[in-house]
């Protein structure tokens, strides 16, 4: 079948190539402009809010849905119009989805064909390696939801698929079990080195499993990249607050000055390209990145990106503490910072306390304005 425009095939590294993926339902646009490459064996997830589009472009992947615009190539061969029998890939949704009048075995083998032993081999083998070995009779009334998330991976992988897609396969699941499903899931990947596509809403979930995550905000890609390229460099001011936690700061850039919180000087390590005339920036930092010192160093305050902080408000969140730290020097500036339960215990640190502390150059990125307000790409 013809291409709605040239289209280019996947290399030898590539599996799926996704290219100008557009969705429309009726008036309300979806999906545009999806370009997307994703590599043989690596597990790829789609990360993004409720409404995002993730969902859609799975199934646009897996031909359940029909594209509006833009070609999909599997393993150099146009799949665009292809029916999903004929996409070579196994599908794991989030309701477990399988057969309830059929036993585990049949469940798995549901997708076989050939010889009943050969069959009764295959569902064996799979029952190993999800680690349900004997209970191929049982129905999936008589299961855990994580003993039937498995069973139905099982039964995607059955065929050997060259590609597995996932549908929030985990969401359905109590924290535990979830928790425990996602190291299996990642090991069984990287066993049988199958490429897998995963939806998720869940960024935890994405950077624990993903070799590569795909952050999507309103039918757009908004970056790709390495858990740690997303989480350490967000592209957009969405990205860096919808993967991880964020302190945000109002400041100004100008030639003669640099870049100026509360008029006084900031180092930074980056700065983004800023249209003529174009001042106002957002310096984004993680509240981990934060240094905390246990005494003055000396030097001038506000030299070297270091203040004195009144400490307001301590949370203890688990493994770690957040504190909220209230810098007169910056014009007020409320700043959380985690540290450590041993740091915290080091330092002594207690609600009213002034304590120093350092925005680290490397660790501060900047925004226009403008593009953090709205979500745009940044420009750095
Ligand atoms: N068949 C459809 N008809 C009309 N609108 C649809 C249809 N399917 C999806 N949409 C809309 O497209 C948008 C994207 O939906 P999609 O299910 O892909 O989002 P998502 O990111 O997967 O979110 P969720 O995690 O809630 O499923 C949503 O606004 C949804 O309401």
């Amino acid at each position: 079948m013809k291409a709605d425009f040239p289209v280019s095939t996947t290399t030898a590294t590539e599996l799926l190539r996704v290219d100008g993926i557009a969705k429309r339902f009726g008036e309300f646009s979806a999906l545009s402009g999806i370009d997307l490459t994703v590599r043989k064996g690596e597990f790829l997830c789609l990360l993004g809010p409720s409404g995002c589009g993730k969902t859609t472009l799975l199934r646009i992947i897996a031909g359940l849905e029909v594209p509006t615009a833009g070609s999909l190539q599997l393993n150099q061969r146009d799949v665009t119009r292809l029916p999903p029998s004929e996409r070579d890939y196994g599908i794991v949704f989030q309701s477990y989805a399988l057969f309830p009048n059929l036993n585990v075995a049949d469940n798995i083998a549901y997708g076989l064909k050939g010889r009943r032993e050969d069959k009764l081999r295959r569902v064996n083998e799979l029952l190993d390696l999800i680690g349900l070995a004997g209970i191929d009779a049982k129905f999936p009334a008589q299961l855990s939801g994580g003993q039937q998330q498995r069973v139905a991976l099982a039964r995607a992988l059955a065929t050997s698929p060259g590609l597995l897609l996932l549908d929030e396969p985990l969401s359905a699941l109590d924290a535990r079990v979830r928790e425990h499903l996602r190291r299996e899931i990642k090991a069984l990947q990287q066993k049988l080195g199958v490429t897998t596509i995963m939806v998720t809403h869940d960024q935890e979930e994405a950077l624990t499993m993903a070799d590569r995550i795909v952050v999507m905000n309103h039918g757009v890609i908004e970056q790709v990249g390495t858990p740690e390229e997303i989480y350490a460099q967000p592209a957009s001011r969405f990205v860096a607050d919808f993967v991880g936690q964020s302190n945000w700061i109002d400041a100004t850039f100008s030639a003669e000055a640099g870049v100026q919180v509360n008029q006084l000087g900031i180092a930074l390590q980056t700065l983004p390209a800023l249209a003529v005339g174009q001042r106002e920036l957002s310096l984004f930092i993680r509240p981990e990145d934060i240094e905390l010192h246990a005494h003055w160093e000396g030097g001038a305050m506000g030299e070297a990106n270091t203040a004195l902080g009144d400490i307001e408000k301590i949370e203890l969140l688990g493994g770690f503490y957040r504190l909220g730290i209230n810098v007169p020097l910056w014009g007020n500036l409320r700043l959380n910072v985690d540290v450590s339960r041993s740091t915290y215990q080091r330092m002594r640190l207690s609600p009213e306390r002034r304590v120093p502390l350092t925005l680290p150059a490397d660790k501060l990125r900047a925004f226009s304005k403008a593009d953090a307000a709205f979500g745009a790409k940044a420009l750095a």
